[in-house]
């Protein structure tokens, strides 16, 4: 291997800027612990400006996240920089990413500025971002529509006022695989200074080429490649770390470039991310869709069974993932149980392993086999301990047919005593969900609900997933049980514990005209 590239990661930042995702400074702190894991270089932990929930989770994650390079995003602007500064002063390397728009048409409809502010304004960032940190990333937005030479004149000043990276992205996925390669070079041959800086590259996924345009720029000297988790991010997305850091592995002899990253975390990582994002994976996604290693047709599956290279270029396992066999049942012990959970890659504290021993004995009761992907699942989804959350789901009754009114009974645990209630609905999901909400006291707005099978067969583990509203915020929560009810009714008050983290129980009653 002759060369490593730099993965800097964005899921905290541009992929929270998926449309419906919203992640709580825990959830943030948790997904950056993943990704020192996986070993990126860069996280990319948030834009600081932006709120004060987003200062506090970079805030945490500077402090408390050793490894990699912690980043803050700041447009080109004094008190955007200096928010970034103090949000990641506690990181052991802490980076200002530092940005503002090149194209003619940012430049007149949005920053009404001309060209020869838009320089001095980058210029000036870059300078005064120096003043705080040594490491500086410069980014032009709208780069692949901007004008080449004057790109160049703009990297060229970032580059004398001390950046440390500069970085040419694809704002809004336009540009093809070839003419990325070649602006990447023109960027490298006619930029003053830029030999002696990372070239980061930033491709979204508006027309599916954000990984052929990091691969394309690799080939022609990118020396960064920024990334999320699933693809995650604005619109369509940004290019997908797993895929990402798959095809410079599996084609390594032919891009003679390797990355840091950690391949048996990929797996882990994305179901992390989409557990804590709410945004279910797409059974065909490239590396790690379900269907990713699944051989459906005859003249595949007799190639496999002679030998798995006919058909496969990528050993599931190389990623992570769980093979399905079965692994556990209800005689087994702790210490077999224990040692599962470390064997998949979890050391998790006694509380933790204590409160999913109990899970896996109550799932081994109801399910005959449990698989490893069964126990990631529980693993994923951590179920609130004592200390946490509002509301617990003590139990629900549903009655439903063809012939019957819908209707649901629950029961919730409070830390103030226990809330009973009743509804009908159109269909079991929709009477549970009315009666947490009639239990919880206020109005629940339901934006989105999934349900999935973990693995096959019908005593699978079902996983819901929910997606509520509030103030324009969206919640996600998540829900396990072999029964689809209760793992719906369990995602439900999940989101809603989430909500009221966030939202505070006494604001969410008051907008909602009660005490
Ligand atoms: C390509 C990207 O992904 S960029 C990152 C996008 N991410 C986000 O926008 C995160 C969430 N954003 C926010 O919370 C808000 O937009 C904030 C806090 C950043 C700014 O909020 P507001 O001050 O209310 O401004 P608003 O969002 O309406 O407009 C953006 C302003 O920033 C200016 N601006 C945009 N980019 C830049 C930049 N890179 N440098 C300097 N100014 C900029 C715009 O011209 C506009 O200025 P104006 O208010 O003088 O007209
Ligand atoms: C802030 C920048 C790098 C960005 O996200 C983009 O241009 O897409
Ligand atoms: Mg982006």
């Amino acid at each position: 291997m002759t060369q490593t590239i730099k993965i800097f990661d964005t899921t905290l930042r541009d992929g929270e800027q998926t449309p419906g995702v919203s992640l709580n400074a825990n959830e943030k702190v948790e997904i950056a612990l993943a990704l020192a894991r996986l070993k990126v270089d860069i996280i990319e932990a948030g834009f600081p400006i932006a709120s004060p929930g987003d200062f506090a989770a970079v805030s945490r994650i500077a402090a408390e996240v050793k490894g990699p390079v912690i980043a803050a995003l700041a447009r080109a602007e004094k008190t955007d920089i200096e928010t970034a500064a103090k949000a990641i002063a506690a990181a052991e390397r802490p980076r200002i990413h530092t940005f503002i728009a090149t194209s003619d048409i940012h430049l007149e409809y949005k920053l009404r500025m001309s060209r020869q502010q838009v320089l001095e304004a980058a210029r000036d960032a870059v300078r005064y971002a120096k003043s705080f940190v040594n490491d500086v990333e410069f980014s032009a937005e709208d780069a692949t529509r901007s004008d080449w030479d004057y790109l160049c004149q703009v990297y060229g000043a970032a580059i004398a006022a001390g950046a440390t990276v500069i970085n040419i992205p694809d704002t809004v996925g336009f540009i093809m695989p070839d003419e990325y390669g070649a602006l990447i070079r023109y960027i490298r041959e006619n930029t003053p200074g830029a030999d002696k800086v990372d070239i980061s590259v930033h491709c979204h996924n508006d027309l599916g080429m954000a990984i052929a345009n990091s691969l394309a720029a690799i080939k022609h000297g990118a020396t960064q490649v920024e990334c999320t988790v699933n693809g995650l991010g604005e619109r369509a997305g940004n290019a997908a770390v797993e895929e990402l850091a798959l095809a410079l592995h599996t084609r390594r002899d032919y891009y003679k470039i390797g990355t840091n990253i950690d391949l048996k975390q990929i797996y882990r990582t994305s179901r992390l991310v989409s557990s804590l994002a709410g945004v279910i994976i797409q059974p065909n996604k490239a590396v790690v869709g379900d269907n990713a290693f699944a051989h459906e047709s005859g003249i595949h599956q007799h190639g496999v069974m002679n030998n798995a290279l006919t058909y496969e270029i990528i050993n599931p396992e190389t990623v992570g993932i769980p093979v399905n066999q079965i692994v556990l049942g209800k005689h087994s012990g702790r210490h077999a149980f224990e040692e599962r959970l470390r064997h998949l890659g979890h050391n998790l504290d006694k509380e933790t392993v204590s409160s999913l021993f109990r899970q896996f004995k109550e799932l081994a009761d109801r399910k005959k086999a449990v698989y490893d992907r069964d126990i990631e699942a529980l693993v994923m989804v951590k179920e609130p301990t004592k200390q946490e959350g509002w509301f617990q789901l003590a139990y629900h009754h549903v009655v439903s047919g063809n012939q019957t009114l819908a209707t649901a009974s629950v029961r919730l645990k409070t830390k103030e005593g226990m809330l009973e209630c009743a509804a009908c609905g159109d269909g079991p999901v929709d009477a549970v969900f009315k009666a947490v909400e009639q239990a919880v006291g206020f109005p629940v707005v339901l934006q989105d609900y999934q349900l999935k099978a973990v693995t096959a067969g019908q005593d699978a583990l079902g996983e819901a997933t929910v997606r509520i509203e509030q103030d324009n915020k969206s919640f996600s929560g998540r829900g396990l049980s072999t029964d689809v009810i209760e793992a719906s009714a369990r995602a439900y008050v999940n989101a809603i514990n989430k909500m009221l983290e966030t939202c505070g129980m006494p604001e969410i009653r008051a907008a909602a005209g009660g005490i």
